[in-house]
């Protein structure tokens, strides 16, 4: 998925789920989950072993859901990514390589960044839009409208720290394309295969954004 469509879905989706897949068999009950709840999107993390088999059965086994790779540090991570069939590219840092890789094969890439000297790394790839990361810790909507008057072409996706007291507060600022946070897809959710609970979670963070 190119840069333009994935920023068309996140403006759509408002919040984009991070989800952290210890055991690939959960994937494809989890995403659907996430579809059921009104959040068709995984950012699957590569901070498990289970990410790649995730994202590649997410793609095969359930088309409604756009997912991608999170925690992409370095190009041979994004390549596994980009083979399992991640349609786009996350990343709590700025990496030249895995620009470079994503962006040619035509894979939307939105690595992290919390100061001016990362915003400036990913300008030089013309990156439409960043995450910011972690958005609460660094000051949060305050620190992104500063760096937003100086970078006025940019789209920010804070993550880390976003819940749902304070979700419609970024999201009502004009440069903030959509959030991203596990809130809506907890770690013992998972673990305890309650998928009810996850759509459950999905849903209200959808009805509240919406
Ligand atoms: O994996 C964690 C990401 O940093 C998202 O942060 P969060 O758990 O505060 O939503
Ligand atoms: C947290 C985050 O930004 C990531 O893992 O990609």
């Amino acid at each position: 998925m190119n840069q333009e469509e994935f920023m068309q879905k996140l403006a759509a989706i408002k919040v984009c789920p991070v989800v952290v897949i210890d055991d690939a068999e959960d994937a494809v009950p989890l995403a659907r989950a996430l579809e059921a709840g009104g959040l068709p999107m995984a950012e699957v993390t590569f901070r498990t072993e289970a990410a790649a088999e995730s994202i590649a059965r997410i793609a095969r086994e359930v088309p409604g859901v756009i997912v991608g790779a999170g925690t992409v540090l370095d190009r041979e991570q994004c390549a596994r990514a980009i083979d399992a069939g991640a349609q786009f590219i996350v990343a709590p840092s700025f990496s030249d390589e895995v620009a470079q890789y994503a962006i040619g094969h035509g894979v939307a890439y939105c690595p992290g960044t919390c100061t001016p000297t990362d915003i400036a790394n990913a300008l030089r790839y013309n990156l439409p839009m960043v995450k910011f990361f972690p958005a609460e810790a660094y000051g949060g909507l305050k620190t992104i409208k500063a760096l937003a008057s100086v970078f006025p072409q940019l789209k920010f996706m804070p993550t880390g720290g976003v819940n749902p007291q304070n979700v419609n507060d970024y999201l009502a600022f004009d440069k903030i394309i959509s959030v991203g946070g596990t809130w809506v897809c907890k770690k013992d959710l998972v673990r305890a295969k309650d998928w009810d609970g996850i759509s459950r979670a999905c849903h209200e963070a959808y009805e509240l954004t919406h």
